[in-house]
Order: C-alpha cells, then structure tokens, then sequence
C-alpha cells in the first residue's frame, strides 16, 4: 500500500504521522512545494519510529511527484489555513488554484488513486476536484464531517460526563462556520437518545460550539486546528485501506440523496476499498431538511465563484 499526503504543514503532517502509527501503509510520501520541508519532516517522523514501533517508509519529497506515483490513496492539505477572524470561505482565492494543480499533477502518476481533499473552503475545494479530475465520484471525498462529528462528541461529552466514545453523533451539510448542521436529535449515548438528559438551552449551546469549533481553535492558536484534523483524516484513510466499511461523515458528490444535486456536501457514507460505497439516509425531519438546503444553497454560491 503506497499514500501520499500533499502539504507538510499542520494537517499534513499529522496526518502522515497518524497514518505511519497505525501502519496505514508500507510507503508513505509526503510532498510539498517548500524546498526541503517535507524531507525534513520526514525525516523527523521517521526518527520516531524506534519508539512507536512503526515499519512505513516515510519519503519526503519537494514537488516531485513522480514519487507520489501508483499511490493508492491521495490526501490534499495544500494551502492556505485561515487566521483568527477569518472565515474558511475567504480562503478560497488561493487554496483554488493550488488544489487545482495538485490534483492534476497527482493524476498523471496515480490516474486512479481515490483523493481526500481537506483544504479549505472544504465543500467547494471537493467540488472543484470532483469536475476537474475525471475520477469516478465515489473515489472523491472531502474531509470535515468526520472532524466536526468528533468535535460535536467532545462538546456532548462535557456536558454530559461521559466518554465520547460512548457517544454517536453526527454531523450533516457543509463544513462551514454557518453550514454544519450538528444532528443533536438524532444523537444517542449508548442507544440512549442525548435529548433525554439535556435542557433545551444546554443542546443549543452544544450545537452552536461545533458549529464554530474551528473558529474557536483558531482563535486560541492564531492559526487553525491540526490534531483532530489530521486524526480525522487519518480515520477515513483506515477506512479505506483497511476495507472497514465505517459509517463516516463526508463531502461527497450528491446525485438527488437527501434532495440535492450538482453539489459536494458532508453525508454519512460507507467507507471501503473502493472509496465511498454507499450513502445513507437519515429520514431528516423538515426543519432539519430545510436547513440542509440552507446550506446547500450556500455551498453553492461559493461553487459559482469557481472557474471551471
Ligand atoms: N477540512 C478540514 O476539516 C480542515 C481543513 N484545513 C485546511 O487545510 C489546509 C492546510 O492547513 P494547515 O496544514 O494548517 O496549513 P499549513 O500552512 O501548516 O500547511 C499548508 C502546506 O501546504 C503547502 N503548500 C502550499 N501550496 C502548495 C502546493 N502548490 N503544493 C504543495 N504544497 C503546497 C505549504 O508549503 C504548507 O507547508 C488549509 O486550507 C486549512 O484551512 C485545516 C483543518 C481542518
Ligand atoms: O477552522 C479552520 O479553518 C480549519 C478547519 O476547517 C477546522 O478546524 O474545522
């Protein structure tokens, strides 16, 4: 098994150092395009590996993507974090363009590699992978579901008291300051629907928390969240690799499911071997379906600032 992760910064590299860990990979690249700076972190890594046990080769490389080649999974970190006061939408000016040429580079060696786009703004970022690369949809998906449902989980699991772990919550929509949609009636504590033992006003102090999770972390560091993000990516790469079939929140293309179409938006989805396998449904209740669209609408008015 060959991964690469594009960008050594904060996501990319944690990412990278999850998946070394799990032994996600026999090989693993990491690629950036500063000079020296993903040799260098690989080489960090790498020098970890007589403590933690780990057997992947990590390879640093600066732009060379003949090494990324037959990778079967390819992650995408490349670009621009947003700064405290920023919104991940602004970001998408420059992050545009180099997701654009990343894919395109990672295509002519890796044709049919399966692609996790975690550069901001996510949605639109998948979208633009998703008409521009040629691959089968279901090879294409975006990370920010699967980091958002983690951080609803944390948020219950305060005001609750209990593990996360004991905890199934989800996150729907966009991956957005305003477009995430934490489904707080649909989650259970051990079967237990969460409602049972929560006030009206902590539940909503819960789903506003994760709804501004990012922001709130990037506020605190003065740039934007990376273990979570990088352990959250990791998660759906083991997923995959693995062939694990986990019910996962992430973008993916929607073909008429949950009532859009023309559109990447975060949905629970069977994660396997060949990508995401399968859609499924969560019979959204009317309020809840209309605020999927609320989203979807404004997903879409950044899609159209794409050119493609
Ligand atoms: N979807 C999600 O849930 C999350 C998304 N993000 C996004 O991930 C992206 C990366 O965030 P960080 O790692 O914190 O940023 P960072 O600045 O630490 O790392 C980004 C790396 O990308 C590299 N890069 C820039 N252009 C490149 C190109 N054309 N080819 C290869 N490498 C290139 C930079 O040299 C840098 O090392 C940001 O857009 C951020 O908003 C971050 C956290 C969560
Ligand atoms: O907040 C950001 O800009 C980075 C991100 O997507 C997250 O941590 O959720």
């Amino acid at each position: 098994m060959k991964i690469t992760v594009v960008g050594a910064g904060a996501v990319g590299a944690t990412c990278a150092d999850n998946i070394a860990r799990r032994e996600l990979a026999e090989e693993l690249i990491l690629l950036d395009i500063k000079e020296g700076f993903a040799e260098g972190k690989a080489i960090d890594m790498m020098q970890t590996a007589s403590y933690l046990g780990f057997d992947t080769k990590i390879k640093g490389v600066t732009n060379d993507y003949a090494a990324t080649a037959d990778s079967e999974v390819v992650v995408i970190t490349s670009g621009l974090p947003r700064k405290p006061g920023m919104t991940r939408e602004e970001l998408i000016g420059t992050n545009a363009g180099i997701v654009k040429s990343v894919t395109e580079n990672i295509l002519k060696y890796s044709p049919n590699t399966i692609i996790i786009v975690v550069s901001n703004p996510m949605d639109t970022m998948n979208y633009l992978t998703l008409k521009t690369s040629g691959l089968p949809k279901e090879r294409i998906l975006g990370m920010g579901g699967a980091l958002d449902s983690a951080r609803f989980k944390y948020y219950l699991s305060q005001e609750l008291g209990c593990s996360p772990a004991d905890l199934n919550a989800v996150v729907i929509g966009g991956h957005g300051d305003t477009t995430m949609i934490p489904l707080i009636k649909h989650a259970t504590w051990n079967s237990i629907p969460v409602t049972k033992f929560l006030s009206q006003e902590q539940q909503d102090k819960i789903v506003a928390a994760t709804m501004v999770g990012g922001a709130t972390l990037t506020k605190l560091i003065g740039t934007s969240a990376w273990y979570a993000p990088g352990a959250g990516t990791a998660a759906m790469v083991e997923s995959i690799v693995r062939d694990e079939k986990k019910l996962i929140s992430c973008g993916v293309a929607l073909n008429g499911e949950y009532g859009q179409s023309d559109i990447s938006l975060v949905v629970p989805v069977v994660l396997g071997k060949n990508g995401w396998e399968k859609i499924v449904n969560f019979d959204l209740s009317e309020a809840e379906q209309a605020e999927f669209n609320k989203s979807a609408d404004a997903v879409r008015n950044m899609n159209n600032v794409l050119e493609l």
